[in-house]
C-alpha cells in the first residue's frame, strides 16, 4: 500500500508529533460527546464505589482517538496505564506476566484486540470475568494447572474491526463505545488546538478549510496542518492564511472534500469501467490492483460515510453525488 496524506492509519511522519498533541483529560478531548458522557458517568461511579471500571471496548476507524481515549480513561481514574497490543502477546504466559504485574484498579490497554491469538484470548476470559487465570505448567503426565489470582483491573480494548472480535470476548466488555467520524466544527476545534500547540496561529477560515478536507479524522487534520504550517512559514506568514491552506492542499493533492488520487482511482474505476456499478468488490480490486480487504477497510469507509458509494446486494454503486463531484452526469458514462 502506498503512503497517503489522507489515510486515517498511522504513518511514519505522524509518530513524532502525535504524542505532544494527545489530549490528556476528557475535558480536552474534543467531540465524541456521547462516548465522553457515558464514560464520564461510569468513571465517576467506579471511583465513588472504589471499584475498577468495567472493561471498555473502543472501536471505530483508524485515527479517531481510541488510543488517546484509553490513556485518558486511566488518567481520569487516577491509575496506571499499561499498554500492549494483540499481536505483541504471543503466548498465554506473556499475558499472565502482564496481568500479574498490575496494581489494583490499573488500566490494561490492548490495541488491535481482535488480533490476540486464540489461546491467549481464552486465558483472558476468566481474567476479565473473575480476575484469575488458570495456566498449565509442564507437559505430559506431569502437567498441572495453576490458578493465579489477579488484582482487579480494567481492560480497555481497541479495534478498527469490531466485527472480527469473537462473541465470548465481546460479551465480556461492559462498555462498548463506538467512535464516529468527527463533525466539521469539532475537527475545526481540533485544528485550532493543534495550531495552538504548534504556536502557529491560523485564520478561522483556514482552520475550517483544513477540517473540511480531513475526512472527519483528527490524525489527518493534524498531519495536513503540519504540512500547511511549513509552507506558511516559508512564505513568511504570521498567521496561516486560507490562501496558503488552499495552495498547500492542492500541492498535497487533497481535493475539496478530502479525497486523493486513490479515492479518485477507485471512483473513476467504477464509473468508467462499470457505468458506476453495481460491481463486486473483487472485480473492483482486480481492476484497480488493490487488495479487496484494503479497499473495504481503508479506502471505502469514508466514501460510504459521505455518500459517494453505496453497498448494494449486487456490489458497490457510485452515487449521483460522486458523479457531481467530478462534474459528470450519471448517464455520462
Ligand atoms: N478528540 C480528540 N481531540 C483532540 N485530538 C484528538 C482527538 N482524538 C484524536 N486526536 C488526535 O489524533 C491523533 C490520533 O489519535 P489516536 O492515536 O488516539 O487514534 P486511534 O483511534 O488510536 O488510531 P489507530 O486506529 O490507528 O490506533 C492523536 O495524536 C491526537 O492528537
Ligand atoms: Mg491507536
Amino acid at each position: 500500500m502506498e503512503e497517503r496524506m489522507v489515510t486515517g492509519e498511522l504513518q511514519e511522519e505522524d509518530s513524532t508529533v502525535e504524542l505532544s498533541l494527545r489530549p490528556t483529560s476528557l475535558k480536552q478531548y474534543i467531540g465524541q460527546s456521547k462516548v465522553k458522557e457515558n464514560l464520564s458517568i461510569f468513571i465517576q461511579a467506579a471511583k465513588m464505589r472504589n471499584e475498577p471500571l468495567d472493561h471498555v471496548l473502543l472501536y471505530g476507524p483508524p485515527g479517531l482517538g481510541k488510543t488517546t481515549l484509553a490513556a485518558i480513561i486511566a488518567n481520569e481514574l487516577g491509575v496506571q496505564f499499561r499498554s500492549t497490543s494483540g499481536p505483541a502477546i504471543d503466548r498465554a504466559g506473556d499475558l499472565a506476566a502482564i496481568l500479574s504485574s498490575l496494581e489494583p484498579g490499573d488500566v490494561l490497554f490492548i490495541d488491535e484486540v481482535h488480533r490476540l491469538p486464540r489461546s491467549v484470548e481464552e486465558v483472558l476470559y476468566s481474567a476479565m470475568e473473575d480476575f484469575f487465570i488458570d495456566i498449565v505448567i509442564g507437559t505430559g503426565p506431569s502437567a498441572r494447572s495453576v490458578r493465579i489470582d489477579l488484582p482487579p483491573f480494567t481492560l480497555v480494548g481497541a479495534t478498527t474491526r469490531a466485527g472480527l472480535l469473537s462473541a465470548p470476548l465481546r460479551d465480556r466488555f461492559g462498555v462498548l463505545s463506538r467512535l464516529e467520524y468527527y463533525e466539521a466544527k469539532d475537527l475545526c476545534a481540533i485544528v485550532e488546538r493543534t495550531a495552538d500547540i504548534f504556536e502557529a496561529p491560523i485564520a478561522k477560515e483556514a482552520a475550517i478549510e483544513v477540517a473540511r478536507r480531513s475526512r472527519g479524522t483528527p490524525r489527518i487534520a493534524n498531519r495536513l496542518l503540519k504540512r500547511i504550517r511549513d509552507i506558511s512559514q516559508v512564505r513568511g506568514e504570521t498567521e496561516i492564511s486560507l490562501e496558503t491552506t488552499s495552495t498547500a492542499l492542492k500541492m498535497l493533492q487533497v481535493d475539496d472534500v478530502g479525497l486523493d488520487h486513490i479515492d479518485h482511482k477507485l471512483l473513476k474505476g467504477i464509473i468508467e469501467g462499470f457505468q458506476g456499478g453495481p460491481v463486486g468488490l473483487e472485480t473492483i480490486a482486480a481492476t484497480i490492483r488493490e487488495e479487496s480487504q484494503t479497499i473495504e477497510d481503508v479506502y471505502e469507509p469514508y466514501l460510504l460515510q459521505i455518500g459517494f458509494i453505496q453497498r448494494t446486494p449486487r456490489g458497490r454503486l457510485v452515487t449521483a453525488k460522486a458523479y457531481e463531484h467530478f462534474g459528470l452526469k450519471v448517464n455520462d458514462s
